[in-house]
């Protein structure tokens, strides 16, 4: 199995790269698990002291999850995803099953920025836009699909957001094999991945 890392900031483009890249191959060959499924769960806590948490820092991801099923995976196994409502700011009860396909996609703010589970990745990749850039994506795309209002993305932004962002996941920008510039769109660093996936299936089934 070819393993892939999809590193970057918040409204970098991970999700947007992700899915340009799902274009160019066949579906039946590729899983994408998503960080943001593997936040822990917090059912003794409320809403409001859910919508609290630093969401940016290492801590509040279950890497140790994540990691297993990344292994899981590689091993041929199945896994149940489990799956996070950002409304909620909470785990649900749905699971996702995903059986073990020829590529595994891990994309997520701090995925390049936990050692282990950079250990499991094949290529690495860090997608990369200026703060500025991806504070305006954020903004936009919190308001329009994550139920959340100005002030609470840019109260979110300024307490923990950015300065979990210089220390965790910019850092994580030195591990990359790959960096993706998308300040504009950038089809020619889609094709290149790509043509590096399509390449190394070519030479895993010669
Ligand atoms: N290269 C780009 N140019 C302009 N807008 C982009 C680009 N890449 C992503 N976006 C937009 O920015 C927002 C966040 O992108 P997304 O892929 O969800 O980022 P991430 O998964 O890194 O948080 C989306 O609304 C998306 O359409
Ligand atoms: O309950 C939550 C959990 C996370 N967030 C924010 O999501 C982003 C990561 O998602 P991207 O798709 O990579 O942008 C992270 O910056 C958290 O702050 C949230 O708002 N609520």
């Amino acid at each position: 199995m070819l393993t892939i890392g999809i590193a970057g900031g918040t409204g970098s483009g991970k999700t947007t790269v992700v899915n340009n890249i799902l274009k160019q191959l066949d579906s039946n060959q590729v899983n994408v698990l998503t960080q943001d499924n593997y936040y822990h769960y917090n059912p003794n806590l409320s809403f409001d002291e859910r919508v609290k948490l630093n969401y940016d820092h290492p801590r509040s991801i279950d890497f140790d999850l994540l990691l297993k099923h990344v292994q899981q995976l590689k091993s041929g196994l199945p896994i149940n995803e489990p799956l996070y409502s950002f409304i909620t700011h909470s785990r649900t009860e749905d699971v996702t099953m995903i059986q073990p396909k020829e590529i595994l996609i891990v994309e997520g703010i701090l995925v390049l920025a936990d050692t282990e589970l950079r250990k499991e990745f094949d290529v690495k990749v860090f997608v990369n836009a200026d703060s500025d850039e991806r504070l305006i994506r954020r903004i936009r795309r919190d308001i329009q699909e994550r139920g959340r209002d100005l002030e609470e993305v840019i109260e979110r932004y300024q307490t923990t957001l950015k300065p979990m962002h210089e220390e965790f996941i910019q850092p994580s920008m030195a591990f990359a094999d790959i960096i993706i510039p998308t300040m504009k769109k950038n089809t020619v660093a889609i094709d290149v991945l790509s043509s590096v996936i399509k390449n190394t299936l070519k030479v895993t089934h010669n």
